[in-house]
């Protein structure tokens, strides 16, 4: 860690990381952490295994030896991931798993177990680290720190967009009743609780497209010589 490029992206859930990560990652050839995934992870293997989400000595065991392997598919961009053996691309971006994450995630010594699995993400030809305190603690040397945000009535829509094409049933209401309970649990816990890192550069998306989220953040990646 340390001579290699970074480019960190926080933000609260909706606020489009996931989706500018992806393109960031192909346009620049960069290898890409999805650290979500991984608190997502520890949720799904909890409720595999009986775990309750407060058992914080168990949760760390099975954070220590989450037992995954992600794959992408050439020319398609969507990663899958196997956790002890069984596919769980689709259970692991649920609005249930997403809550049970956010709930895990506010375990310090749960964090602490992950720490190290998402510094091993770093290569000599990048990286693009997607979450919530990739900037403030992961990643504190990170050449480059983004910071989305959008309304919550905004991120809410998009959620709902999601999941009405996925072809899912959804109610706009719920969707944000989670977005702002997650925002209130992930900005407010005592351990790397979401917050703009000090030289983080902020960008509201709520009126942006996705081409124009891109195109800001590679412009500002071209200003640090990362391109
Ligand atoms: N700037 C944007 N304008 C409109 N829709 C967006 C924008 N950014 C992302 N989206 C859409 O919103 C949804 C959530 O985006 P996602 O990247 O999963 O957010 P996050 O990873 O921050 O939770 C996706 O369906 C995505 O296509
Ligand atoms: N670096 C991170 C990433 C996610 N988390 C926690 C808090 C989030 O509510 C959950 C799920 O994160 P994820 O990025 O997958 O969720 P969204 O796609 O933004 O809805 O995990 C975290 O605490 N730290």
């Amino acid at each position: 860690m340390g001579r290699f490029p970074v480019i960190t992206v926080d933000g609260p859930s909706g606020s489009g990381k996931g989706t500018i990560c992806s393109l960031l990652a192909r346009e620049l050839g960069w290898n890409l952490l999805d650290s979500g995934a991984l608190y997502r992870l520890v949720a799904l293997a909890a409720r595999h295994h009986g775990v309750a989400l407060d058992d914080v000595d168990a949760l760390v065991i099975l954070a220590a030896h989450l037992d995954v392997q992600f794959s992408t598919v050439e020319d398609q961009n969507e990663v899958t991931i196997i956790l002890e053996g069984e596919e769980v691309s689709n259970s692991l971006r649920t609005e249930d798993c997403g809550a049970d994450a956010s709930v895990v995630a506010s375990l310090g010594p749960v964090r602490d177990a992950l720490l190290e699995r998402q510094r091993a993400f770093v290569t000599e030809l990048g990286l693009i680290a997607d979450g919530r305190d990739m900037g403030t603690v992961v990643f504190p040397q990170a050449e480059l720190k983004v910071y989305l945000t959008a309304s919550a009535e905004e991120r809410a829509n998009r959620r709902y967009n999601q999941l009405i094409n996925k072809g899912l049933g959804a109610s706009l209401q719920a969707i944000l009743d989670d977005i702002q309970a997650r925002d209130a649990r992930d900005m407010n816990r005592a351990v790397a609780p979401l917050k703009p890192a000090k030289d983080a550069i902020s960008l509201d998306t709520t009126e942006l497209s996705i081409e124009e989220v891109l195109a800001s953040v590679l412009d500002q990646a071209r200003h640090k010589g990362l391109r």
